[in-house]
Parts: C-alpha cells; sequence; structure tokens
C-alpha cells in the first residue's frame, strides 16, 4: 500500500497505438497521443530498490486488471527482461498508473509490455539492444494475445508509424506520415479480448484474397511515400478481419456512412477493438468525429474519446 504515494526515482511513459490500421492486419500499428497533451498511456514508476518485487496499481482502468497483482504483465516482464540478461537485478518497488483500458483495441497490454520493457532497460543502463528489447516485448504480448505479433508493441515503443517487416533483421520501419492528419479514438468501454476477437478470423486466405490484400497493402505505403493522401486514405480498406470481425462491433457501418458523408477520410476497427479511429484531414473534422463517436459510441462510464495526433517518440523517460 505504501507504494501508492511513494516518491519516484524515474518515471517512464508509453503511448497507446493502433494496431492493423485497416489495411495492414498484423503487419501496421502506429502509436498516438491526444492533442490536448493528455497522457494517453501507461506510466511507469520505479520508487525504490528494495527485497522483494512489489507493484501497487493507480489510475483510471485499474479495475479493470486482475485484483492479484502478481499476475500483471508489469512483473511478468521484469522476470522475462532479467532471464534475458542472464542475471540476478536488484528488486524493485514499482507504481503502474493504468490509464490505457484493457481489451480496448488501444494496445493496452504492449502498453504496459513496452513501459515496463523500456523501464528496466533504461534503468539497468540498457544491457538490451533496441531489436532484443522489442522481441522481448513481442514474446510477451504474445503471451497474452496467443500469437507474436508486433503491431502494437513497436509503435508503442519507436512511436510513429511502423510497418512489420517479416524476416528481416530490423523487424519494422518507419513509414512517412501526414502532419495534418489528426485520428479519433473512441473506446465504448466495453471490454473484447484481443484472444476472442483472433478466434473468428478466417484461419486461410485465397490465392486472389491475398493478393489483394498485399496489392491494397502496397497501395497505402506507395502513397505515403508519393505524398498521395487521396490515394492514401482510399487504400484504408480491411480485406483481412473487419468481415470477420463486424459481428462484434455491428455499429460500425453505420457509424463510417455518418463520419465519411462529413468528409472524414475513414472509420476503421483500432487493432481488435471494440475502440475504433477516425482518420480526419484538419481538426474540425476531428472536433466534428469526437463528438459524434462521443454521443452514438460510448455505453458507459469507462468509455473515452480523444482527438489524437501521430506519437513521434513513443516510449520515453518523463
Ligand atoms: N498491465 C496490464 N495491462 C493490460 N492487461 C494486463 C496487464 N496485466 C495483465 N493483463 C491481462 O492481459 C490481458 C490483456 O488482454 P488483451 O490482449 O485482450 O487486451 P489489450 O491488450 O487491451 O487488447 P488490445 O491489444 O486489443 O488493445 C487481460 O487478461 C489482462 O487482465
Ligand atoms: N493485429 C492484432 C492487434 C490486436 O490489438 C489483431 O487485430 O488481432
Amino acid at each position: 500500500m505504501q507504494t501508492l504515494n511513494m516518491a519516484y526515482i524515474k518515471r517512464y511513459y508509453a503511448p497507446a497505438s493502433t494496431g492493423n490500421l485497416s489495411v495492414g492486419f498484423d503487419l501496421l500499428g502506429a502509436a498516438f497521443e491526444p492533442v490536448s497533451g493528455e497522457l494517453f498511456g501507461d506510466v511507469l514508476d520505479i520508487c525504490a530498490e528494495q527485497a522483494e518485487m512489489t507493484l501497487a496499481i493507480v489510475g483510471r482502468y485499474v479495475h479493470q486488471l486482475p485484483a492479484d497483482h502478481s499476475d500483471n504483465l508489469v512483473l511478468s516482464c521484469f522476470y522475462a527482461f532479467e532471464r534475458k540478461v542472464g542475471q540476478a537485478l536488484p528488486r524493485l518497488a514499482l507504481r503502474l498508473h493504468k490509464n490505457l483500458p484493457v481489451g480496448s483495441g488501444l494496445g493496452s497490454s504492449a502498453c504496459s509490455i513496452v513501459v515496463a520493457c523500456y523501464a528496466f532497460n533504461d534503468y539497468f543502463n540498457k544491457p538490451l539492444s533496441n531489436v532484443e528489447l522489442l522481441q522481448l516485448m513481442a514474446e510477451a504480448e504474445g503471451g497474452v494475445s496467443g500469437s507474436v505479433h508486433y503491431d502494437n508493441v513497436a509503435p508503442s515503443y519507436l512511436g510513429g508509424l511502423q510497418l512489420m517487416l517479416p524476416q528481416s533483421e530490423h523487424i519494422c520501419r518507419r513509414l512517412p506520415w501526414f502532419e495534418h492528419w489528426r485520428v479519433v479514438l473512441s473506446y465504448p468501454g466495453t471490454v473484447l479480448s484481443t484472444k476472442a476477437a483472433r478466434a473468428v478470423l478466417p484461419t486461410e486466405l485465397s490465392l486472389s484474397h491475398s493478393i489483394e490484400f498485399a496489392g491494397m497493402l502496397s497501395r497505402f505505403v506507395s502513397a505515403l511515400y508519393i505524398k498521395d493522401e487521396a490515394d492514401a486514405a482510399a487504400a484504408l480498406q480491411d480485406l483481412v478481419a473487419e468481415q470477420a470481425r463486424i459481428a462484434l462491433l455491428p455499429e460500425l457501418p453505420q457509424l463510417r456512412a455518418a463520419l465519411c458523408a462529413r468528409g472524414i477520410l475513414h472509420l476503421g476497427i483500432s487493432g481488435a477493438g471494440p475502440t475504433l479511429f477516425a482518420l480526419c484531414q484538419n481538426d474540425s473534422q476531428a472536433e466534428f468525429a469526437a463528438h459524434y463517436l462521443s454521443r452514438h459510441y460510448e455505453k458507459n462510464q469507462d468509455a473515452t474519446t480523444q482527438i489524437c495526433r501521430l506519437s513521434l517518440s513513443g516510449a520515453r523517460a518523463l
């Protein structure tokens, strides 16, 4: 209990992230931060070195986490980090500010994993390289969702819009982005586990479908590089997950039609959902989308809608 009010030695932050970005199932992800400057991501305080590991949890979404803190990803990341480093590390008093809702499609588990691994590596003088750290994060994320995918951990750690590069030693690469784009993230307040949302996915894609998927992702990436905003927006088509997941988010088509009728570029599923992301060309569109989604998509007191820009820096010490 004492850690709840303890001063901290170091404080770390990792931002929310949107996996898939509609067009890049498991291969594309972006980190976002509210334009208001609010910290919409988890914060981890290292409060003291001591004989045993302890974790206190505070923050808006603490009630969505298991009551038994020994199950918390922050602690499992500490032991996984210690194993990867290969030497016994001093035990810490930790405090997690759980600012992201769990099972939301905002990369909540990834965010806790990223902030924890980043914090331990920084605090213990960087024994792991960027790539080793990213692999550790992805393994931890795989343990939660049932499959190793980097599309939340990579952007939350490195910032920006990240494209995964299968079989490359680089793991992922940052893509260009339109600086004036705003993304409205709307979380309805209901929980959807990533495992459950993955269970409904098709296990195979036909040849023609695979080519269409690869083609649409290529169209999006090339449009970003040549700065063709209209073509990039037109390529935001989910040809893998949306059809299978629509039964879990039945309001999406109607909400999308209403927002796109106002010139908003796209409304898609953030990660596995239920959060939706609206891609907007400017602040006034973003304000409209935020107002509309707050009114028509939020369902309870856990809900939140945030107007965001791309998080350029990702995880960091505060
Ligand atoms: N610090 C933590 N943050 C988030 N989830 C945690 C944490 N510690 C343990 N968990 C558990 O990990 C699981 C996270 O589930 P899940 O992957 O569905 O959520 P999510 O990461 O919020 O989803 P998404 O990636 O779609 O945003 C839950 O069972 C949750 O109780
Ligand atoms: N790419 C993952 C993201 C989970 O947030 C999925 O859609 O299942």
